[in-house]
C-alpha cells in the first residue's frame, strides 16, 4: 500500500532535523536522489550522459537548491548544465555549486523569458525546481511566461523536483501554468497531490527518494492499494461457505427508461462473487435481468435475507412535479430505511443519491461521477443558504469535494475519476488510478456498482472485524468502508484497461474482464517492480523506485506495474 503526505507533514517531518542543523544533509540526499534519477531516465531513453545538456528552472527556496545542487553533481558527471534563476534571489550555497561546478546562469525577466525558453527547450533534461511545498498558488511573472512558452515547445524530458511547480502538494489543485513532468521525484514521503487529478495528470511517473526523514511521518493522509493488497483483499469462499453465507445482494436497479443499467450490475455483480443476487424493479425490466442472468432471482414482494443493497443504477432523479419520484425511487427509500435498521451496508448510486438522508453511516458507500457530487452537495449546501457547488468546481478540487461530502454526510464516498477517489468520514482518501480514460462509456458505472456490491455483500458479515483482512493491513475500522470501495475501484479499473488494451471498450468487453481474472488480480498478472537504488537510507539517499508508469505527458497516471 502506497502512503502519501500533505506538503506540511513532510515539512513538519523535516523541522526536528533543520533544527538541529541538518537541512543541509537533507538537501544533498534530495540532489543525489535527483540527479541520480535525471541520470536513470536519460539512460533510459539511450542518452549519454557525458556531453548532454540539462536545464534548471531554480526558484528562490530550497526547492531551487534541491535543482542547482542536482545539477552542479550533473556537471561533474560531464553534462553541460545550465540554470534559469527565476527570482530575485537564489539559494546562495547551491547556486555556488552550481557555479563552481561550471554551469551558467541566467537571471530570468519579462525581456528574456522567450529567449531562455528557445535556448533550453532543446535541451536533453530541464529540472523543474522553481517551486516546491512552500509555494503558495502557482508561477507568477516571467516564471509563468516561462513555462507556458516551454510547454508549447515540448521539451523532450521534463523531470519535477519535489512536485511539478504549479500543483498543490497537498490537494492535487493545479494552478496554470504547469510543466507537464515526465517524472516526478519527490523526497521524504510522497505528495497527496501527485495521487489525486489534476495533479497526478502533470506528475508523469512518480520516484520517491528517502531523505532520513520517513520514520516521523504521521499517518497517511492519503493512501493507495496495489496488487498485493489486493491479493489480501479480495474475498474468497471458504469450504463451509454456501450461497448464503458468501454474499447476498440485495439490487434496486434500472427503470422502464434504463433497463440496461440493472442489467449491467446486476450481471456485475453475478460475476464477481456475490453468493446470490437479488432483484427488484418492473417486471419489464426483470425479464430482461433474467435472460442475461438467469441466476439472479427476481423479488415480488419484500425480499429473503440480503447482507447489502445496491440502490440506484438506471433510476432517474425525481421529476420536479413528482418529488416522490417513480416506483423504484420509492423502494430506494423504504429499503434505505430497513437497511439502516438493519446495519446493512448499501452501495448508492445515480438516482439513489437524490433521497439520501442527512447523515449516513459509513457503510453507505455513494458512488457519484463529477457531476452528480456537485448535486449531492448543492442540494446540501442550498438547503443551509450556502453556495452551491458546480461539476467544475469538483473536476478542479476533487479530493477536497470528496473529502467534504463524506465528512458533511458522514457516509463513504467513492468519487469516479481518472484517478478515483474513495473518502471515508474521517477524513482518509484512497486513490485509485489503474484505469484507462476509454472507461469513460456508458454502462462502466452500472458495471463498477455491481461490483462494489458485490464486495459489500461478501465483506458484511466478518471482513470489517478485527481480526478480518483489512484490519491485517493496518486499516483503521473507520476506513475499512472505504477500503473496499477502493478494492472494487481498483479492479475495475484494471479491468478497463485489460478490455481497452489501448482502444475503446464497452461495458460488455469489461464484464467479460471481470470473472476470468478474478483470483489473478489480487496477485497482479503485473507485477510491481520495487527497487531499491541508491545507498542505504539511514546513512545515504535511496531511491525507492516504484512506477506509476504514465506514458509521458499522458491523460493521468496509472498505477501499472512493469
Ligand atoms: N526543508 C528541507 O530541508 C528540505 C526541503 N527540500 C526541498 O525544499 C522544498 C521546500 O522549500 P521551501 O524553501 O520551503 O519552499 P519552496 O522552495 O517551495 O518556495 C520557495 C519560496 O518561493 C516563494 N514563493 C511561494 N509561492 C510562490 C509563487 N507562487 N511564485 C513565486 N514564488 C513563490 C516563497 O518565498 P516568499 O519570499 O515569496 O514567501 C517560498 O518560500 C521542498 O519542496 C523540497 O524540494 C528537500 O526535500 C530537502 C529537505
Ligand atoms: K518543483
Amino acid at each position: 500500500m502506497i502512503s502519501a503526505f500533505t506538503g506540511t507533514q513532510v515539512r513538519e517531518a523535516e523541522q526536528p532535523l533543520l533544527d538541529s542543523g541538518e537541512g543541509a544533509v537533507l538537501m544533498q540526499r534530495a540532489a543525489h536522489g535527483l540527479a541520480a534519477a535525471v541520470v536513470r531516465e536519460l539512460q533510459r531513453r539511450g542518452r549519454r550522459i557525458y556531453g548532454s545538456a540539462v536545464t534548471v528552472l531554480a526558484g528562490k527556496g530550497n526547492n531551487g537548491g534541491d535543482g542547482l545542487f542536482a545539477a552542479a553533481k550533473l556537471a561533474s558527471r560531464g553534462m553541460r548544465t545550465t540554470a534559469v534563476l527565476t527570482a530575485d534571489a537564489a539559494h546562495p550555497e547551491a547556486l555556488a555549486a552550481f557555479l563552481s561546478a561550471g554551469g551558467r546562469a541566467h537571471r530570468l525577466a519579462p525581456e528574456n523569458a522567450e529567449e531562455l525558453a528557445v535556448l533550453t527547450a532543446g535541451d536533453d533534461a530541464i529540472i523543474d525546481s522553481v517551486l516546491g511545498t512552500g509555494a503558495r498558488g502557482g508561477l507568477r511573472g516571467a516564471a509563468a511566461e516561462l513555462v507556458s512558452l516551454l510547454q508549447e515547445l515540448r521539451p523532450a524530458l521534463v523531470v519535477a523536483c519535489d512536485i511539478p511547480s504549479g500543483v498543490d502538494a497537498d490537494t492535487g489543485e493545479v494552478h496554470w501554468p504547469v510543466l507537464p513532468a515526465d517524472v516526478t521525484v519527490t523526497f521524504g514521503g510522497i505528495k497527496a497531490g501527485l495521487l489525486a487529478d489534476p495533479g497526478e495528470e502533470y506528475a508523469g511517473r512518480v520516484e520517491l527518494v528517502r531523505i532520513g526523514i520517513e520514520h516521523r511521518l504521521p499517518a497517511a493522509s492519503l493512501l493507495r492499494l496495489e496488487a498485493p493488497d489486493l491479493t489480501a483483499l479480495v474475498p474468497s469462499p471458504g469450504r463451509r461457505d454456501h450461497k448464503y453465507s458468501r454474499g447476498v445482494l440485495g439490487v434496486v436497479a434500472g427503470s422502464e427508461r434504463y433497463p440496461g443499467a440493472a442489467v449491467l450490475s446486476v450481471q456485475s455483480a453475478s460475476a464477481t462473487g456475490a453468493g446470490m443476487v437479488r432483484y427488484l424493479g418492473p417486471g419489464s425490466v426483470a425479464r430482461h435481468v433474467l435472460a442475461r442472468t438467469p441466476e439472479a432471482v427476481v423479488e415480488e414482494g419484500s425480499p429473503g435475507r440480503v447482507q447489502a443493497w445496491l440502490l440506484g443504477p438506471g433510476i432517474p432523479d425525481p421529476e420536479p412535479g413528482e418529488p416522490d419520484g417513480d416506483e423504484q425511487l420509492r423502494r430506494v427509500r423504504d429499503t434505505l430505511e430497513a437497511a439502516r435498521a438493519a446495519g446493512q451496508p448499501v452501495v448508492v448510486d445515480a438516482g439513489a443519491l437524490g433521497v439520501l438522508p442527512a447523515r449516513c453511516p459509513a457503510h453507505w458507500i455513494l458512488t457519484p461521477h463529477a457531476g452528480e457530487l456537485a448535486a449531492f452537495l448543492s442540494r446540501r449546501h442550498t438547503a443551509r443558504g450556502e453556495a452551491a457547488v458546480t461539476r467544475d468546481d469538483v473536476g478542479s478540487r476533487p479530493l477536497h469535494f470528496a473529502r467534504l461530502a463524506a465528512t458533511d454526510s458522514g457516509a463513504t464516498v467513492l468519487l469516479k475519476g481518472a484517478t478515483t477517489l474513495v473518502a471515508s468520514p474521517s477524513g482518509a482518501v484512497f486513490s485509485q488510478s489503474e484505469g484507462t480514460p476509454w472507461l469513460a462509456t456508458a454502462g462502466s458505472g452500472d458495471v463498477l456498482a455491481g461490483l462494489l456490491g458485490s464486495l459489500a455483500a461478501q465483506y458484511a458479515e466478518t471482513a470489517m472485524d478485527d481480526d478480518g483482512p483489512f484490519a491485517a493491513l493496518g486499516i483503521a475500522p473507520e476506513d475499512r468502508w472505504a477500503a473496499a470501495a477502493a478494492v472494487a475501484a481498483s479492479l475495475h479499473g484494471r479491468a478497463g484497461s485489460r478490455a481497452s488494451d489501448g482502444g475503446p471498450l464497452t461495458a460488455r468487453a469489461l464484464l467479460r474482464e471481470l470473472p476470468e481474472r478474478w483470483p489473478a488480480w489480487g496477485t497482479g498478472t503485473r507485477s510491481r517492480s520495487v527497487s531499491m537504488t541508491g545507498r542505504d537510507p539511514i546513512r545515504h539517499a535511496a531511491v525507492l523506485l516504484w512506477h506509476i508508469a504514465a506514458p509521458p505527458r499522458a491523460g493521468g497516471g496509472t498505477l501499472s506495474a512493469t
